[in-house]
């Protein structure tokens, strides 16, 4: 896990490094230039490029400068400085920087309150004019010069933050942004990155290390981890020898409905595919036909008989395709077992919210974000939805997976994990009912719900990030399915 910093706890980190490396401030805005600058190779071979830098007066504006003395020593000759004068006020190390500049053949114009902006005649713009010190939305001139710059249309690579982008907090939708369309980021991503919101800002990021104290960023209390491939190897445990089939527990998935049997199908194929020993559809009848062609691995019971099936369940999933006319109440009042709650039975909890208390601890629900909007309130802004994702966590000791491109995974103690893995081509119908089947068999094979929640969703994104890197532009979610072996096997074996 990596933890993921506040604004606030990046200049603490900043402030710890300067003084305990020790490192001049100067010298390490010099660093992080030097490590955008290698990124920025690595985009952009073409050292013939024109290239704009758009600087600030305050510490992202002197990160532009260093780069853009960086660039041109490493043999970037086209390359053009505009100053952003809008405030009074400069910090030291742009000043520094700026000094610097004048023994650089490269041409620096200044703009003041009010100017007119040249036409932009560059093929690239870097972005250097507001990063993490941002304050309050884009306004006046620094507004003209973004709404200039956009205009422009040509691609911009943002240094540290795009320009406007706050990076935590509310992201409000009238926010402006100078929009790029890559973010090079110091040390971490950024808390907003991972807000759909951020999609108005940037296509997409890349972090580098700026070689800020690493252990003392681990150490300090954060609210957000980032999961990485390294937590799920240490997760993820193999078959074992003289194991059988009751060795990985017996998942129960309650779904299905006469329009929406497909969603059964796809949650129980996924619960057998992700590992679970033994597999019961708990369908109706009508779906059996069905069920016996697709997955002749799955077993069968009625509605009726689910009482008993209940008995027998290492873990449970109600929801998929269920339609809203069964009783979850009387199904909360079995015995509590490892429970998976999403679709139509979030429905139905949103309808009947008493039912929150019934739930058993550590129960998890999977809402996306019209399903946690009618269970928790509307809401306008992520930063909102996931604070409230916190908190009823907290109250009703559940783990919530709001998913999303990025899904956050909050736990009882309102711990929130980020999912990295997962790409627009799995934006199809059908992928939560993967989901679920996939965290329903984790669960029955004893991973505690914290492990299986985290497990579930990194390989149902790194499933399908196999197969768009295989050439899939559109996942279906019975593909995902096939894929979350192989995905397993390529988790295991890089442990090796
Ligand atoms: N030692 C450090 O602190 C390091 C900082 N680094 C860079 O420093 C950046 C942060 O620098 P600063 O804290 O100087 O802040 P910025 O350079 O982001 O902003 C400068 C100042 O602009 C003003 N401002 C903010 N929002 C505004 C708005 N909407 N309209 C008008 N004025 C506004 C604020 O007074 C702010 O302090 C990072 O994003 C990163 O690029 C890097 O050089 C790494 C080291
Ligand atoms: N653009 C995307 N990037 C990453 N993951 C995605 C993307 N689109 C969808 N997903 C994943 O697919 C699943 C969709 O869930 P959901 O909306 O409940 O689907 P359905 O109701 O069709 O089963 C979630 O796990 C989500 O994280
Ligand atoms: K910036």
């Amino acid at each position: 896990m990596k933890n993921i910093l506040t604004s606030e706890q990046m200049r603490e980190a900043d402030r710890h490094t300067i003084a305990t490396e020790p490192i001049a401030s100067v010298d390490l805005m010099e660093r992080a230039a030097l490590a955008f600058v290698k990124a920025f190779m690595q985009l952009h071979r073409d050292k013939n490029v024109s290239i704009l830098i758009c600087c600030g007066t305050g510490n992202n504006g002197g990160d532009g400068l260093a780069v853009a003395r960086l660039l041109q020593q490493h043999g970037y000759d086209n390359v053009t400085v505009w100053i952003a004068r809008f405030a009074s006020r400069q910090s030291t190390d742009f000043a520094t920087n700026l000094a610097k500049l004048h023994y650089c053949p490269i041409p620096v114009s200044e703009f003041f309150p009010s100017d007119e902006f040249p036409a932009v005649t560059q093929s690239i713009l870097i972005d250097a004019l507001l990063g993490s010190g941002l304050n309050k939305l884009l306004d006046g001139d620094w507004l003209r010069l973004v709404q200039h710059l956009n205009a422009a249309r040509i691609p911009s690579i943002a240094v540290d933050i795009p320009t406007g982008l706050p990076a935590d907090g509310i992201v409000p939708s009238t926010a402006q942004m100078l929009y790029a369309r890559e973010a090079i980021t110091f040390q971490r991503p950024k808390l907003s990155f991972f807000f759909p919101e951020s999609a108005k800002a940037m296509d997409k990021f890349h972090v580098v290390d700026i070689g800020l104290d690493e252990v003392f960023i681990e150490n300090l209390p954060a609210d957000f981890k980032l999961v990485e491939a390294s937590d799920i190897r240490g997760i993820l445990r193999g078959r074992k020898r003289f194991s059988h089939k009751g060795t990985y527990g017996h998942a129960l998935i309650i779904a299905g409905n006469t329009h929406t049997m497909g969603a059964a199908l796809l949650c129980a194929g996924a619960s057998v595919y992700s590992g679970a020993g033994l597999t019961t559809a708990c369908i109706p009848a009508e779906g059996l036909l069905a069920l016996n062609a697709r997955y002749p691995e799955v077993m069968y019971t009625p509605r009726e008989t689910l009482a008993e099936n209940w008995e027998d369940a290492d873990a449970v999933a109600v929801g998929p395709g269920l339609g809203l006319t069964v009783d979850l109440q009387h199904m909360l009042e079995y015995p509590a077992k490892p429970l998976v709650l999403d679709a139509d039975a979030l429905t139905l909890l949103a309808r009947n919210k008493s039912l929150m208390k019934k739930l058993p601890p550590n129960s998890v629900l999977t809402p996306h974000m019209k399903e946690f909007d009618r269970l928790f309130g509307e809401h306008s802004n992520w930063w909102d939805r996931v604070n409230t994702a916190r908190r009823r966590a907290v109250q009703h000791q559940t783990v919530i997976v709001l998913k999303n491109q990025y899904t956050f995974m909050i736990m009882p103690d309102g711990q929130v994990y980020i999912n990295p893995t997962g790409n627009p081509a799995m934006a199809s119908g059908g992928m939560g009912d993967v989901l679920t089947g996939m965290l329903t068999a984790f669960l029955a094979q004893g991973y505690p719900p914290q492990e299986a929640t985290i497990l579930a969703c990194y390989m149902h994104g790194s499933a399908g990030d196999r197969l768009a890197a295989e050439g899939m532009a559109v996942i279906p979610a019975t593909e995902l399915i096939a894929a979350i072996p192989v995905t397993w096997d390529a988790i295991v074996q890089s442990n090796c």
